[in-house]
């Protein structure tokens, strides 16, 4: 069952609005029509990805992934992100979601990773966990540190499941601004991009200097760790 709550705040959001989808799962979609705030994060982020971003890219090797498809850095230091836009993005949605979420109140925020990817039009991530490296089985199923999930550029099919692999899925279709949150029991819920839309669909007002896809900004407190355990699934991150 989805409930919506909104909260205000002294930042340059007047009102965050949300839907709890589930406990710990949550999605804000105030920071949709705000198109100044989002493209202040895009530029942020396409000068990043195009190796233009000093302190992203200027601070070390940074490992990446890169297909026809699908551009992503990995494992950007939370601290090596500028700090105003972690304010902005991550600390001031997930305090107001905290305030209508009993359960992701209880769970501690342990940001230490930012990875910032980039979907073309044909871009598609294959069903996985956000598992984090250097952590044993047991470990990875008791995560319940949140993890903040930003969409910009174009709209996308963001699809989970629940209760394990096997649970029926659920489609959510996140557009730019959108931020989804897991946490607690949703915090290793498996999850997938299944498609995403073409140019059309992102508000015009955004420049995306050209680029035609999507972005995808996530703050979490570790390193993606490939999920070797999903039967037949075909992981673009692996
Ligand atoms: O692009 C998204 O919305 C989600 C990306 C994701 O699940 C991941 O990078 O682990
Ligand atoms: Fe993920």
């Amino acid at each position: 069952m989805i409930s919506s709550a909104s909260s205000s705040s002294n930042m340059e959001q007047e009102s965050i609005s949300f839907k709890v989808i589930l406990d710990g799962l949550i999605l804000i979609t105030s920071y949709r029509e705000d198109y100044d705030f989002q493209q202040e994060l895009i530029d942020y982020c396409i000068r990043a990805l195009k190796g233009e971003e000093n302190s992203i890219n200027g601070v070390e090797e940074l490992p990446s992934l890169e297909t026809p498809f699908f551009k992503c850095f990995l494992d950007i230091p939370f601290e090596s992100f500028r700090e105003d836009l972690i304010d902005k993005w991550c600390h001031t949605p997930l305090a107001a979601a905290k305030d209508a979420s009993p359960i992701l109140k209880q769970c501690e925020d342990k940001f230490k990773i930012v990875q910032l990817c980039y979907y073309t039009t044909k871009g598609k991530l294959g069903w996985h966990r956000d598992r984090i490296s250097g952590l044993t089985e047991e470990e990875q199923a008791q995560l319940t540190s949140p993890v903040v999930s930003i969409s910009l550029g174009n709209d996308c099919i963001f699809s989970y499941k629940v209760n394990g692999y096997k649970d029926v899925e659920h489609d959510l279709h996140l557009k730019s601004g959108d931020i989804l949150i897991f946490s607690g029991p949703q915090r290793m819920m498996w999850h997938t991009v299944k498609k995403v839309f073409c140019n059309d669909t992102r508000p015009k007002t955004l420049n995306m200097r050209g680029l035609e896809g999507r972005i995808n900004v996530t703050f979490r407190e570790g390193t993606y760790y490939p999920d070797n355990s999903s039967p037949n699934v075909s992981n673009t991150l692996q």
